[in-house]
């Protein structure tokens, strides 16, 4: 495959993509920068790609698909522990990690060790167990993973059933999974590699339980490799996607380990068997908090490889006839075509300035709790974490789709690289809480934020706009053309949330004042409550990218085409909802036909700019990981090229010829029966 950066080697083959470059109206340097971070980061970014795509290891990413699991899996621990290694020599921080994750698609084996287990251990670990533990992890001295979803529980953590069982004669823990349904599994590089794992079980002390606590457990021996004494441990089996990770099972018997393993920052058991805690009660979910706001970044990095490659695809791809004179045209000038793609464009985008902000927040919130001991943001930031995960695992499955769709038969090719695109955001909608659940927990704080509101409290962050009474509002669009108004489509998702928001309340409300039994109430209005945390979190993305955009720092070009999809994004999910916004009175029928008026002149705007707007990512093409998207556009060729790795293809003659279709014709194989 080509190495392709937006430097000069970039071979040009194809007539189509050149035209389109050379039609952009902006400077695509601009945006990439604005997405890597800044000029620094972007050569950091391209001496990364240098690095690592000169090296067969990283190189030629659809050779993969032609794999078994077992050379998967082995392949992925050799990239693994060559980036770990080269973590290591050059010094890399995490968010320059980060990066290099991206670049290789998180297709390298111990991934959860600077994912899950490092950050558990610097958020729950105290002073001295971090003094002990953290330089073996960093110096991969030992190896970890997370484990805390069972066979049998996965969302609800109160019914996990592996036990921690203080014995204070032998100041140790006896940890077991008892039934089968309490065996880990799941837990991601848990069935071949690791050799240690932050295990989350039931704390026991004198019969009585404490809840879920975190504990460090070694799985494996540092010698050979082999379990320990009282521990099953193995591969979960094929997946979807992601085959490359060994997600793995885990039985405890009776293994003990020293009181001290209990990680104790939150929560302490001293050694004649007393339990204090301190800080809040689920301080113990940190890690989830982070991993859900890392993961919204994770489906703008997918996103954004599926819909380079339908777009860049859809530009060197033609097919029929709009005029029986004509040529065929590229498949791009179809307005279906544009109508499929641009609005996952624009969301492709929505989603990295959303994560960018969340990040951002997150990062505040962090900081105040190291330096101030403040845990006041926590809730607010569990809140948004949790419907943006959601909401963005729902946009990157959905975009993919039809991004794989939009290709035609070849986009369901495996060389294509949407399958592999579209199983991993499946893996994100499900791991780390599973999508309804996460929408439930943002509804649960957007009901107390609204029960603040109906006592006369000024409720604050993303609830601001709960304090504005919808009685008040009336639609701002006036003419077609107020359509393109930011200020105006922000000020409508705002009202349709709020509305939606104290519709669900006031009915969960009149139905417990009633007399129906709080649970019931709830599960009544199950939907509903899932329904405005996408609301809210829909808002959310709306008023981030609104923000990003009317405050960006580069040429007018620039602004404008951003704009543009900014726009699209907003008019395209009040089209989704449409009877939501109506319903609320957000906007009205008129209104209605307008924005969908208005959509398609945004797809005629966007036309020029396609092929640049995917540019903008700057993916190289062993990132990309597809045969469609490629960078030069020689897709025929790729494919055809691809045909010679193949392994079917390595015989002329299959052996199953010999065994079994020969057989057949000849009539030996009936004579037989
Ligand atoms: C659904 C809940 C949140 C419910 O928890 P619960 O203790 O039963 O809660 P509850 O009594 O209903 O009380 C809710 C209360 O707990 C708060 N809370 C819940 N989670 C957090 C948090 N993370 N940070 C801060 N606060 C949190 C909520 O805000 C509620 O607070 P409130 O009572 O309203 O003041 C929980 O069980 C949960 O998080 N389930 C999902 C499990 C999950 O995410 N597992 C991840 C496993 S690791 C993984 O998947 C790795 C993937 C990696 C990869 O793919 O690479
Ligand atoms: C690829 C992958 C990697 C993973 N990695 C790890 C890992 O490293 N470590 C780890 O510990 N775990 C890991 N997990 C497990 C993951 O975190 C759980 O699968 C996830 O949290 C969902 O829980 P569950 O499987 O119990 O789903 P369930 O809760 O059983 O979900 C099934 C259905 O029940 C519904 N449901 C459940 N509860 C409710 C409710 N209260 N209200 C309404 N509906 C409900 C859900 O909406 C869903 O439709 C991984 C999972 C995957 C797929």
């Amino acid at each position: 495959m080509a190495n392709t950066t937006t430097d000069d080697s970039r071979k040009e083959n194809n007539q189509d993509l050149t035209l389109e470059r050379s039609n952009a109206s902006f400077n695509i340097n601009e945006i990439t920068e604005i997405i890597d971070g800044g000029v620094d980061k972007t050569k950091f970014r391209k001496e990364m790609e240098k690095l690592l795509f000169d090296d067969p290891l990283f190189k030629d990413f659809y050779k993969t698909f032609f794999k078994t699991r077992s050379e998967l899996y082995e392949e992925s621990i050799a990239r693994g522990v060559k980036l770990f290694s080269l973590r290591q020599k050059y010094k890399w921080t995490d968010e320059q990690f980060e990066v290099i994750e991206d670049l290789v698609n998180h297709l390298f084996g111990m991934s959860l060790h600077f994912t899950m287990f490092i950050p558990s251990l610097e958020r729950l670990a105290t002073e001295t167990q971090k003094a002990k533990w953290l330089p073996l992890a960093t110096n991969f001295k030992i190896l970890g993973t997370y484990a805390q979803t069972e066979m049998g529980h996965g969302t609800y953590l109160q019914g996990l059933e592996t036990t921690a069982t203080y014995d204070p004669v032998t100041e140790e823990f006896i940890l077991n999974t008892p039934h089968k349904s309490s065996m880990k599994w799941w837990p991601g590089s848990l069935g071949k590699s690791s050799t240690h794992a932050l295990v989350q079980a039931v704390l026991i002390i004198n019969g009585k339980n404490y809840g879920m606590h975190p504990f460090m457990l070694q799985l494996r021996s540092l010698d050979n490799h082999m379990p320990l004494p009282g521990i099953e441990v193995g591969d979960i089996g094929p997946k979807m996607t992601v085959n490359y990770n060994d997600n793995g099972f885990l039985l405890l018997k009776n293994v003990r380990i020293p009181r001290q393993h209990m990680l104790m920052k939150h929560a302490q058991v001293s050694s004649d068997g007393k339990y204090t805690s301190s800080g809040p009660n689920k301080a113990i979910y940190a890690t989830m908090v982070l991993v859900r706001v890392k993961m919204t970044k994770w489906v703008h990095d997918a996103l954004r490889k599926a819909i380079t490659t339908a777009v860049r695809y859809s530009a060197v791809r033609h097919q029929s006839k709009m005029d029986d004179s004509g040529p065929e045209p590229q498949i791009l000038d179809y307005q279906t075509q544009q109508y499929k793609l641009f609005p996952v464009l624009a969301d492709t985008y929505a989603l990295f300035f959303m994560s960018r902000n969340l990040r951002r927040q997150y990062n505040r919130m962090m900081e105040d709790i190291r330096n101030k001991g403040s845990y006041k943001m926590l809730a607010e930031i569990h809140s948004i974490s949790c419907g943006l995960k959601g909401l963005s695992s729902k946009i990157g499955i959905d975009g993919a789709s039809i991004c794989r769709t939009a290709c035609g038969g070849h986009g369901y090719l495996m060389v294509a690289g949407i399958s592999e695109v579209l199983g991993l955001l499946h893996s994100v909608v499900t791991a780390e809480g599973e999508y309804t659940v996460v929408c439930l927990q943002t509804a649960r704080y957007l009901m107390k934020q609204i029960a603040k509101v109906s006592v006369g409290e000024v409720v604050t962050e993303s609830c601001e706009y709960l304090n504005v009474d919808p009685q008040s509002f009336s639609c701002p669009l006036q003419t077609p053309a107020d359509c393109f108004n930011l200020t105006f489509l922000c000020d409508i998702f705002r009202n349709r949330a709020n509305s939606l928001i104290r519709s669900v309340a006031s009915r969960l409300q009149i139905a417990i004042e009633s007399g129906t039994p709080q649970h019931i109430a709830m599960n009544n209005n199950l939907q509903s409550l899932v329904r405005v945390a996408e609301a809210h979190s829909e808002t959310i993305m709306v008023l981030d990218f609104t923000a990003a955009v009317t405050s960006l720092r580069t040429s007018p070009e620039t602004i404008k085409v951003l704009t543009s999809l900014c726009q699209l994004h907003a008019l395209h999910t009040i089209v989704k909802h449409a009877g939501d916004f109506m319903e609320t009175e957000s906007v009205g029928l008129e209104q209605i036909k307008w924005i969908r008026e208005q959509e398609l002149k945004l797809l005629e705007i966007i036309r020029p700019n396609a092929v640049a707007l995917v540019d903008a990512f700057d993916l190289h093409d062993d990132s990309l990981g597809s045969l469609l998207g490629v960078y030069d556009g020689n897709v025929y060729e790729r494919l055809y090229e691809s045909t010679k790795y193949n392994p079917m293809n390595q015989n002329v003659v299959h052996p199953s010829y010999h065994k079994y279709l020969k057989p057949l014709m000849s009539g030996e194989m009936i004579s037989k029966l």
